[in-house]
């Protein structure tokens, strides 16, 4: 049996959909069954086609619910970090194309608008669902499609960043449409952080007076007494009966969005009720769904944290399946995690930030060994990097670990509270370069870029595992001020990653192989590509000299002049972009310099990289080791003509 015969058979009524309205022509009552067959399929599809696992199954109820009530596309639904959108996908006509997710060409992990139109905004990163919500549904008022309903979708982590707060408190400031829906599992991926998860509980104890408010709605609503005007007013009225009842304000409600639940979110049933009862509301309202990361898989419901992006697993058994890894270097992650926790050891001003990663960063370990000097400060990447400059300001050494491109979020921050102070801050900066799968969104491709222009900044990149030990070390030695170091997603270089650590010369390179046709410059893990490419073209014939530059900033300065006097062909490698990377540092010395060298950038050019595995993207890049292999031959071969 094939696949999809399979599928067809095991979920026949989830095969008969392939829009939403055919979802639509189904009885509300049939509702439960299909999402049980929605269950089904994801358990069979993630099981040998990886992703997201978790967060999709338990938000199931959600994807149903709002796709039979909501006249998408035309309404807006706009998902937050979009992880747990799978069953939208499927929902819209994306069902057969399902086993392509999160692969080369395939349908993206994310929601993406130039992948389908019911996809109506980018996501991946966290907390930005509010503020776009915000902007598409004035963007409707504006152009008196007063009939269009906008839907964000947030997770109870991704509702704690700072965005999504900027976007709520702008909420009730203009007439709009909006509805956030809350899908509440008292997850993020390792366990929630901060005070709003806390608040979000004893909202659920004051459950009588939020019952009773929406059956006043109700009721007003039946009877045509809610009008806009008297909004104002109701809610304040409202307020005030929940202050009194509570003891608390609603803090929602304080920003003048109206509040409804907490509902069951796995009640589809009711869902689809609330949701029509509540989409002809106007002005800006939220619904809290309280559901279960993982919803209907025992071993997922169980250890959310694992199964939230689980690789492939049995799925009759809920095994994992393991790649055996012996003989094979660990992860850089890990050899971060060690270093710190033997680094912390010796250095008592040592604290450990990580933005809602620990487990990804392996900030764990730190937190493991020392919990009073390990902070995890939840999903809010700008204040992760303005708390290591108080941290510093008052003497700690910071270890900041964020992933690269979550570090954007972060930019301001490391100029204005970090660098112009010099404050000694190590920012760790996992995930650099092609992150493989998780695509466009998720690539740490500007980190290079984006720190090399600011004054005062170390940056640097190890290209195995003792270089990342030798800079963490140097990094956290007097007087250095803020120092990145950037690493890959994944396996190392070493097999044997323990060593002594050394202190490095700021700024200074080392070079790898002599050679006299070309000058091969890189920096990072990628240098490995280039080691082997080394290699293969001796045995073309051609010597190529190979540096590691190990530092962007500052950049060796005397390797620079070596390169730029003794060879006419000059090569740089990188796996970021070229756009004001190395290369750009590279051409701006030769030009500024008067070299006549010949340059060729290597690295990601000026666009986005979609998905697929790190080794096929480094092709597309023309930055694995046969395409390095090739374009040196034929820059040396061109230049020798
Ligand atoms: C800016 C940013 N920081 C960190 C992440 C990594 N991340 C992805 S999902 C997630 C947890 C999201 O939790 P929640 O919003 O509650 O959704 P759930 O998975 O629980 O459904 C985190 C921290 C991210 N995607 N974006
Ligand atoms: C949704 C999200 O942003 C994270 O789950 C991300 O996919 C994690 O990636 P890693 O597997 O590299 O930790
Ligand atoms: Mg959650």
């Amino acid at each position: 049996m094939s696949n999809n015969e399979y599928i067809n058979n095991t979920f026949p009524m989830l095969a008969s959909i392939d829009s939403p309205a055919d979802l639509k022509r189904l009885p509300v009552d049939s509702l439960p069954t299909l999402c049980k067959e929605l269950r089904g399929f994801l358990i069979h599809e993630l099981s040998t086609n990886p992703g997201h696992f978790a967060s999709s199954m338990g938000a199931v109820e959600i994807n149903v619910a709002l796709h039979y009530v909501f006249n998408t596309p035309y309404d807006r639904l706009v998902w937050d970090v979009g992880h747990q959108a799978y069953v939208h996908k499927i929902l819209t006509g994306r069902r057969d194309r399902f086993d392509t997710n999160r692969k080369m060409g395939g349908l993206s992990g994310f929601p993406n608008p130039s992948e389908s139109e019911y996809d109506t905004f980018i996501a991946g990163h966290a907390s930005n669902s509010i503020s776009a919500a915000l902007g598409m549904s004035m963007a409707s008022e504006l152009a008196h499609e007063h009939d269009r309903k906008v839907v964000a979708i947030i997770g109870d982590a991704s509702i704690s960043g700072g965005l999504a707060f900027e976007g709520l408190n702008n909420a009730a400031m203009h007439n709009n449409n909006l509805l956030i829906v809350l899908n509440d599992n008292d997850m993020s991926i390792d366990t929630p952080v901060g005070s709003l998860g806390e608040y979000m509980t004893d909202i659920t104890t004051s459950k009588r007076y939020n019952t009773m408010r929406y059956k006043a709605y109700q009721f007003c609503r039946r009877h045509h007494i809610v009008t806009e005007h008297g909004r104002g007013l109701a809610l304040r009225f409202n307020n005030a009966i929940k202050s009194l009842l509570t003891g608390q304000q609603n803090i929602f409600e304080g920003l003048n969005i109206r509040y409804f639940g907490p509902f069951d979110g796995h009640d589809v049933v009711k869902l689809v009720k609330i949701f029509n009862d509540l989409k002809d509301m106007t002005g800006p309202k939220i619904v809290h769904l309280r559901t279960i990361k993982g919803k209907g898989y025992g071993p997922a419901e169980k250890d959310p944290t694992t199964w939230h992006s689980p690789g492939k697993f049995n799925e009759a058994t809920g095994e994992r399946v393991k790649a055996d890894t012996t003989g094979q270097p660990t992860k850089y992650q890990y050899v971060f995690g060690h270093t710190l926790v033997e680094l912390a050891k010796q250095n008592p001003k040592i604290v450990g930030i990580t933005a809602a990663m620990p487990t990804g960063t392996s900030m764990s370990m730190l937190q493991e060994a020392f919990p009073e000097r390990t902070f995890d400060v939840g999903i809010s990447e700008g204040h992760a990097v303005t708390f290591s400059g108080g941290l510093a300001k008052e003497g700690m050494h910071p270890f900041c670990a964020i992933y690269s491109s979550f570090l954007q979020r972060g930019y301001d921050e490391i100029i204005h509270d970090v660098a112009i102070q010099r404050l000694p801050v190590t920012f760790c900066i996992d995930r650099a370069g092609l992150v493989g799968e998780d695509g466009v969104t998720h690539h740490g491709n500007f980190d290079l870029a984006y720190l090399r222009c600011i004054p005062n900044m170390i940056v640097s990149a190890p290209m195995n595992e003792h270089y990342l030990r030798h800079l963490m070390y140097t990094s956290q030695l007097p007087g250095m001020g803020p120092f990145a170091i950037r690493y890959p997603r994944g396996k190392g270089a070493l097999v044997q990653w323990q060593c002594d650590m050394q202190q490095l010369p700021v700024g200074k390179g080392r070079k790898l192989t002599q050679g006299t046709d070309v000058a091969i410059l890189s920096i990072g893990h990628i240098g490995n590509n280039v080691a082997r490419a080394v290699e293969l073209l001796r045995q073309e014939g051609i010597a190529a000299a190979h540096y590691d530059m190990i530092f962007l900033k500052p950049i060796d300065q005397a390797i620079l002049a070596e390169v730029a006097s003794k060879f006419k062909c000059v090569v740089t490698v990188e796996d970021g972009t070229v756009v004001g990377g190395l290369g750009s540092a590279v051409a701006e010395y030769m030009a500024c310099n008067g070299a006549a060298v010949k340059l060729l950038r290597m690295g990601i050019d000026d666009h986005f990289v979609n998905q697929g595995t790190v080794a096929q993207l480094q092709h597309l890049c023309g930055i694995d080791v046969e395409s390095i292999v090739n374009r040196v031959e034929n820059l040396v071969k061109g230049e020798s003509k």
